[in-house]
């Protein structure tokens, strides 16, 4: 864990290094995604086998060890213990209320000068969902994904998600049938990704790919963007939490934890006014981590990547909060709306001391696919709005292309572009 003060000389270089850190993307795991994918553009099933045994220590031979059966899905979700079912279709509802009432609205009017103009939304024909499997299973990423692309009416829910060492996760299987899935690959990774944009033998190919997963999920997503559409780049998970010296160090601590835990990459940062508050987090930090199961990784995340910035005032964490552009923002402060009207660049904002992230990754509604790696500064969560597009029409009487065809010939002939005026001056009365 990185210590700072902005009152230190060294503060503002330091800063910058942490913003400008491509943590989960160098060379390396650059250069692995474009081989992998030319592989599996080139060589198809073939090389999504000899990869997934590689990474993932999973034979695929039969069609059982490639898909999961709709059957199997269904079973899993009957055999479902009742509180687990229970919290699943809690979470299934509140998310899929949240992104019905994203559904955008086509436009159709008649302007000043005559002319039909609107535009009418599609959704795209398949959608890739990667639900990632690696570290642990995440059946909430397969809702939260899954869910906003039916909503949005995508005719094709294509699911790829690890099964390492061949082992699948019940819950994943039932939420893909709870969220009425089409089809669920037992392969992950940048070869699922690019399995997913290119097809391969047994693989149809898919229109969108979105979801979250690590560097190298994210990475291949990233260079097949242009294939296939993206959703955004969601790779290691990221906190950043401002609290004052008024909050429980235990539960500050176990905030910060919650993200260390998915990745060795993943970052957790706290901005505090307190000094003394900062050190009792620290200390909660070593004690909460020795205890968790999955604390190799937590302990690596938080003492690679964590940092603990102490300001002199809470006012000047809201402009380092928008440098940092993180996925997740936690405000436990007294009047964290006053804070929030000073964010900008965050995924998304957690507002208050009982609003602990973990919520929002399983059921508050809003997506938890939120984009990483600061890019918070142009990039937004996932949305029905992915998994559509929107085409304009255009459609003039003869008096309204008389109102408006004077301009576009002047600027056709202008443009040096002389069929594009005659287009236009024949038909003007
Ligand atoms: N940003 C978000 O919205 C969001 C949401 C949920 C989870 N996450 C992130 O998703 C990630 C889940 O990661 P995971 O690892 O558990 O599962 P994963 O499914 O993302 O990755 C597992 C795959 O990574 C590939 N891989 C692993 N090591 C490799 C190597 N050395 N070379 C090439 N490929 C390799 C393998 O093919 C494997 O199938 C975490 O980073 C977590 O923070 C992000
Ligand atoms: N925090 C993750 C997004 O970065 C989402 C998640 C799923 N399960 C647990 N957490
Ligand atoms: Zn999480």
């Amino acid at each position: 864990m990185q210590l700072l003060k902005t009152s230190d000389e060294g503060f503002e270089k330091a800063f910058r290094k942490i913003v400008n850190d491509r943590r989960e993307s160098d060379g390396d795991v650059t250069q692995g995604v474009t081989s992998i994918l030319n592989e599996v553009q080139r060589r198809g099933d073939a090389a999504v086998i000899e990869y997934t045994m590689r990474f993932d220590g999973h034979h695929l031979t039969d069609d059982d060890d490639w898909r999961i059966p709709a059957e199997n899905c269904a079973r899993a979700y009957d055999e479902l213990d009742a509180d687990l079912r229970d919290a699943l279709e809690l979470a299934a509802s509140r998310i899929r209320a949240y992104h019905v009432a994203q559904m955008p609205q086509d436009r159709d009017y008649t302007d000043a000068a005559g002319v039909r103009l609107g535009a009418r939304w599609h959704p795209v024909d398949a959608a890739g969902l990667y639900v990632p499997g690696g570290r642990a299973a995440y059946p909430s990423s397969l809702l939260m994904n899954a869910i906003p692309a039916k909503v949005a009416g995508v005719g094709r829910l294509v699911v790829a998600t690890p099964t390492p060492k061949g082992v699948t996760n019940p819950l994943v299987l039932a939420a893909a049938h709870l969220a009425g899935v089409d089809e669920v690959w037992r392969i992950g990774g940048a070869q699922a990704v690019g399995a997913l944009a290119y097809g391969t033998g047994r693989i149809q190919p898919v229109d969108v790919i979105t979801g979250p997963g690590n560097a190298w999920v994210a990475e291949a997503k990233r260079q097949l963007y242009g294939v296939v559409g993206i959703d955004m780049v969601a790779g290691p998970s990221e906190i950043l939490v401002i609290a004052d010296g008024r909050n429980n160090p235990d539960w500050i601590a176990a905030d910060l934890l919650s993200q260390a835990e998915h990745d060795p990459n993943a970052q957790s940062i706290l901005i505090t006014d307190d000094a003394k508050f900062a050190w009792q987090v620290e200390d909660r930090v070593d004690v909460q981590s020795s205890m968790l199961a999955t604390r190799k990784t937590a302990r690596t995340s938080w003492d690679d990547h964590g940092v603990i910035i102490i300001v002199d005032s809470m006012d000047e964490a809201p402009a380092l909060a928008n440098r940092l552009a993180a996925e997740h923002v936690e405000l436990a402060v007294d009047d964290p709306d006053a804070m929030f009207a000073q964010i900008r660049h965050a995924g998304s904002v957690f507002l208050g001391r009982h609003t602990p992230e973990a919520i929002g990754d399983y059921v508050a509604g809003p997506n938890h696919v939120l984009p990483t790696g600061r890019r918070a500064r142009f990039a937004s969560g996932l949305s029905v709005l992915d998994f559509m597009k929107r085409t304009s029409f255009i459609s003039a009487t003869p008096d309204a292309l008389s109102a408006i065809g004077p301009a576009g010939v002047a600027l056709a002939t202008a443009e040096g572009l002389p069929a594009h005026a005659k287009s236009i001056e024949m038909r003007l009365k």
